[in-house]
């Protein structure tokens, strides 16, 4: 980095308040001082330069930023980020107190820069041309948004070769222009949200704020952690904020960071946090080169270097010697999703796709040597592993997994990822043919930006009562600073353009590991297919009793008892036989063994992470509301895009176009998603849980006319085949610790239940009222009994939600609603609400039961149908639009539901084709697809779950989401 410094504000009378005044830092000189922590252990901290207390703006200004401001005129990018928790400073740094009774001396970094700035240009004459642009954007909750046209609230990122990161329509593209863009960026403040008191949707906004800083904390990790001389993966797409930093952290920009503290010993932690941020952050190395922008016909460039259509053909034809075409396709593909090469639809400029090709045909030979070298190092694994099975395949199924880091990788490799952009952005450009409106164009801009951080209300609310070029009056109106400080960044860019020759031309080539191994799984797997001999990657095996290696046992639960397995696996392995069947023997020969290690990875894949939790993991039961993939993995049914699209951009399993509930409490544990239990593909964890929910399920047993065979039963079932089947690997020894959950997990884990809906929904098919009433006692034995079983198998920790508003699904109301009387006030149907408020009442009273019988157990029940029908009823206050209406699907209001096609289906009636679309703001609707909950709202529900108040008992401490920066 250019440079990192540390700034300590003055203490603030609170703090002086109440003997509460002590100092944790002791000044050595302007570089270095000493810092006392939270257990009064001392550490020496240097950074570029320290600004104490008594420091003044102008001394930050001239060390930090007037250089900066320098270079940029030369072409250089710069940006200058501050950090810290809030009220650290900030605010003030960047700004200055307040922009009405700011005086000159007291004004911050950003008032200061606009005015370098322009002397330095008014300083260097008549000659020359400039274009200046300016933009202000502010990142919140992960969508980039205009200031200055509140309309476009979701700009699209994209990335230029010879721009680098931009947003799009900012600047304007200018032939032969050196160009240096000037960032100044505002975080949030990083404090811990268990100071802030923060809850609801500011607690889900801290969280969002929270985890766009954990991303910059692990982009600068990778930046300063990467092994020498080799190039790792730099996580800069998990945020907007990181992303849109991608040349200031790691690449052309000339970077400075302040980091902002209180020198307050109540504040210890937090400062300590911030100063261990920049001082990790001081060990990047940046290459701030000159911007320029090459006109494609330039025939002086073209005679210098080969023509982009030469090169390229000459070298892919060389690839495609080597490779087949559906090969050199996957790599690039695999390039594109690890950012490592521009992804052309990301491209602002189609005349920039030719040197692109360039780019990733230098890639591409990058990666070919890579490649080479790592098939090498799989050759020699694989004749390692061949000569283990040879010897002892018992051992081998350990050491091929604990070798399977190409396995692993692979796998992790196509976990899906969430991005998303749409383009968007302000242009200003009428202004920029005369230097006076522009200048005073940009302070009107700033000092708008002053008063309010988090300038979403700023725009609005601002009004410009009295304006001339000199002195200017800005009227701040009901702008809320405690809201807007929960808004990530305040966002300012100064875009200088001049015209000047070319200079050079250098493109900056990254490789990627994870994309490595991803490929070269892709090769073996090719080299033995095609092999001649008995060697083939992979078995896939249909069949009955005569080769189930387990199917049924771990499908269904079903137990296969002693002395099963007695000969060959010592304790039942899920085969009918004592031992080995045919598929074993006709497995090994092949001498892959990859059916196995495939079976290993499904059951006990390690965790990276370890955390201190209240809860070390949680396993769940229940239906579709938090079915993370079962039914799908089960193979009943499929799942189509939009479904996924708006955090895990493909289909996840998730009958929603996102996160469900269960995933955002997992989150908020700090415990990485649920996986299902029978997903066996996708690098599972089962090490923090594991989750039997399957889509359609009831707490009744299955019937032959049921969507759905893996009832409550059967999922407990699959749990205890689960704990049996872990514990078994566990008592083989330790050398399955990493793969298997810890045995005390079963004790101490948490059990949760979301399950119940479909007994009720479904019944009213074929069942009146007063049936299905007289019904809930029975199904709630049900419930009862698998609960008692988990109890007995140890589970002590259970979390039990009701049942939500059935009758408000547009699904029941489009069947059972057509008839106005059978609605209730908020339109959805009196008589389904009325069966889940029976059912709910019922089931708080098994819970209160449950924990009266079983004393050393926590029943918690969740009420979630309080928690649905208050945001139906009051959908506008949390910034919905539609109510009831789903928005993936046929059929246009009120409902927008069509049963004959589900959510992503086309199918054709009477030669008429339907097609069940999305909306075009999913986070507008409550309802995804008639039956399920937007991403939006299950984190609405989320969040509301989260402040206890749901709950009986009441939790204050029981889920630990705080906010955890892990620096
Ligand atoms: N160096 C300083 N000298 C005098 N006052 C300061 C200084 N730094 C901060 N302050 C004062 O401390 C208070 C909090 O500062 P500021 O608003 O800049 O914090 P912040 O880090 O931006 O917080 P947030 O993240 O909540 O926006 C303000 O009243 C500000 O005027």
């Amino acid at each position: 980095m250019h440079g990192v410094c540390a700034r300590f504000r003055p203490l603030n009378s609170k703090e002086k308040q109440n003997d509460n005044d002590t100092v944790c830092i002791r000044s050595r000189d302007t570089e270095t001082f000493i810092f006392k922590d939270e257990k009064d252990e001392e550490s020496v901290f240097s950074f570029d330069r320290v600004f104490y207390e008594q420091s003044e703006q102008a001394d930050v200004y001239q060390f930090l930023a007037l250089p900066m401001v320098r270079d940029v005129l030369d072409a250089f990018n710069g940006t200058i980020i501050t950090y810290g928790q809030t009220g650290a400073g900030k605010t003030y740094s960047m700004e200055g107190p307040g922009i009405l009774e700011c005086g000159e001396e007291k004004k911050g970094l950003l008032p200061r820069v606009v005015e370098g700035l322009f002397d330095s240009l008014n300083s260097y004459g008549e000659e020359k041309t400039y274009s200046i642009k300016l933009s202000m954007v502010e990142i919140y909750m992960e969508k980039v948004r205009d200031l200055f046209d509140l309309s476009k609230d979701n700009i699209q990122i994209k990335e230029s070769k010879s721009r680098g990161i931009i947003l799009p329509g900012v600047t304007e593209t200018l032939n032969r222009t050196r160009s240096g863009k000037l960032i100044l960026v505002d975080l949030a403040g990083s404090e811990k949200v268990e100071k802030t008191g923060a809850e609801g949707r500011v607690l889900e906004e801290a969280k969002t704020i929270n985890k766009s800083l954990s991303a910059l904390g692990n982009v600068i990790n990778s930046l300063t952690c990467g092994l020498q001389g080799k190039a790792s993966h730099i996580p800069y797409r998990d945020s907007k904020l990181t992303r849109i930093l991608q040349d200031a952290l790691g690449g052309n920009a000339r970077t400075a960071l302040l980091c902002c503290c209180s020198p307050n010993a109540f504040n210890a932690s937090e400062s300590l946090s911030t100063l261990r941020f920049g001082a990790r952050a001081k060990h990047i190395k940046a290459s701030p080169r000159v911007n320029y922008s090459e006109h494609k016909y330039d025939t002086n460039f073209s005679a210098a270097s080969p023509s982009g259509d030469e090169s390229s053909f000459r070298i892919l034809n060389k690839l495609r010697e080597r490779f087949n075409v559906e090969d050199v396709k996957l790599l690039e593909e695999l390039f594109i999703q690890e950012g490592i090469l521009f992804d052309p639809p990301s491209v602002e400029d189609e005349s920039e796709i030719e040197d692109l090709t360039l780019q990733m045909i230098s890639l591409l030979q990058a990666a070919m040597e890579k490649l080479t070298a790592t098939v090498d190092e799989l050759k020699r694994e694989n004749s390692m592993l061949r000569a283990k099975v040879d010897a002892s395949s018992d051992s081998l199924v350990y050491k091929g997994a604990a070798n399977g880091s190409v396995f692993q990788n692979t796998i992790s490799a196509v976990q899906p990822k969430n991005h998303s952009n749409r383009m968007e952005t302000a242009d200003i450009s009428p202004y920029q043919s005369q230097m006076s409106p522009i200048k005073n164009l940009a302070k009107e801009f700033i000092m708008r930006s002053v008063n309010c951080k988090g300038s979403r209300w700023v725009a609005e609310d601002y009004e410009v009562k009295q304006y001339n070029p000199v002195e200017m009056q800005v009227k701040p109106q009901a702008c809320n600073s405690s809201q807007g400080k929960n808004r990530l960044v305040a966002f300012v860019r100064l875009h200088v353009c001049y015209l000047k020759q070319p200079i050079g031309c250098k493109i900056r080539a990254m490789a990627s590991k994870n994309v490595v191994f991803q490929f070269v799984l892709f090769f073996i797997c090719l080299g033995m297919t095609n092999s001649a001999e008995f060697k083939y990657p992979a078995v896939f095996n249909f069949g009955d009793s005569n080769s189930d290696t387990g199917d049924l046992a771990a499908g269904l639960g079903f137990q296969v008892a002693p002395p099963n397995g007695q000969d060959y696996f010592k304790f039942p392995s899920g085969r009918f036989c004592d031992g080995r069947l045919i598929v074993d023997f006709l497995t090994m020969a092949t001498n892959t063994c990859i059916l196995r290690i495939l079976t290993l990875i499904a059951i006990s894949i390690p965790s990276a992470k370890s955390f201190h939790l209240d809860f070390p993991a949680v396993f769940n039961f229940g239906d579709s509301n938090s079915d993370t993939g079962a039914l799908i993995a089960a193979g009943f049914e499929s799942l189509y895009p939009p479904n996924g699209q708006t955090y895990f951009q493909i289909p996840s399993g998730r009958y929603s176009d996102g996160r469900l509930i269960i995933d955002f409490l997992m989150d908020a544990m700090d415990l990485p998603f649920l996986n299902a239990y029978l997903d066996s593909l996708g690098l599972p964890n089962f090490r923090k849980g594991c989750n039997f929910a399957a889509a359609a399920a009831t707490i009744l047993p299955a019937t032959s006319s049921s969507l759905c065979p893996f009832s409550f039963g059967v999922q407990v079932a699959q749990f205890l085949r689960f704990k049996a089947r872990a514990l078994e690997l566990i008592a083989k020894g330790r050398k399955f610790d990493k793969y298997v959950p810890d045995e005390n997990i079963f004790e101490k884990g948490l059990y949760m239940f979301d399950i119940g809906q479909n007994d009720l929904a479904g019944a009213f098919y074929s069942k009146t009222l007063d049936q299905i009433l007289a019904s809930i006692p029975t199904i709630l034995l049900e419930l009862e009994k698998g609960i008692k079983d988990l109890y007995d198998q140890g589970a002590r920790y259970f979390w039990i939600h009701n049942t939500g508003p059935l009758g408000c699904l547009p699904q029941n109301i489009a069947k059972f609603g057509t008839d106005a009387s059978k609605l209730d006030e908020l339109g959805c149907v009196s008589s389904h609400n009325q069966a889940a408020k029976t059912f709910n009442l019922q089931l708080h009273a098994l819970c209160t039961k449950l924990q009266g019988q079983y004393p050393d157990s926590n029943v918690t029940f969740v009420d979630i149908y309080s928690i649905k029908s208050n945001l139906i009823a009051n959908f506008s206050r949390y910034g919905f639009e539609q109510p009831i209406m789903a928005c993936c699907g046929f059929g246009g209001p009120p409902l927008n539901y069509d049963s004959r096609v589900s959510c992503g289906e086309t199918k054709t009636f009477n030669g008429t084709t339907i097609t069940a679309k999305a909306c075009n703001d999913t986070s507008d609707y409550i309802s995804w697809d008639g039956i399920h909950y937007t991403e939006t709202a299950n984190q609405y529900v989320a969040s509301q779950i989260l402040t206890g108040k749901y709950s009986d008992p009441p939790f204050s401490d029981k889920m630990p989401f705080l906010l955890k920066l892990k620096f």
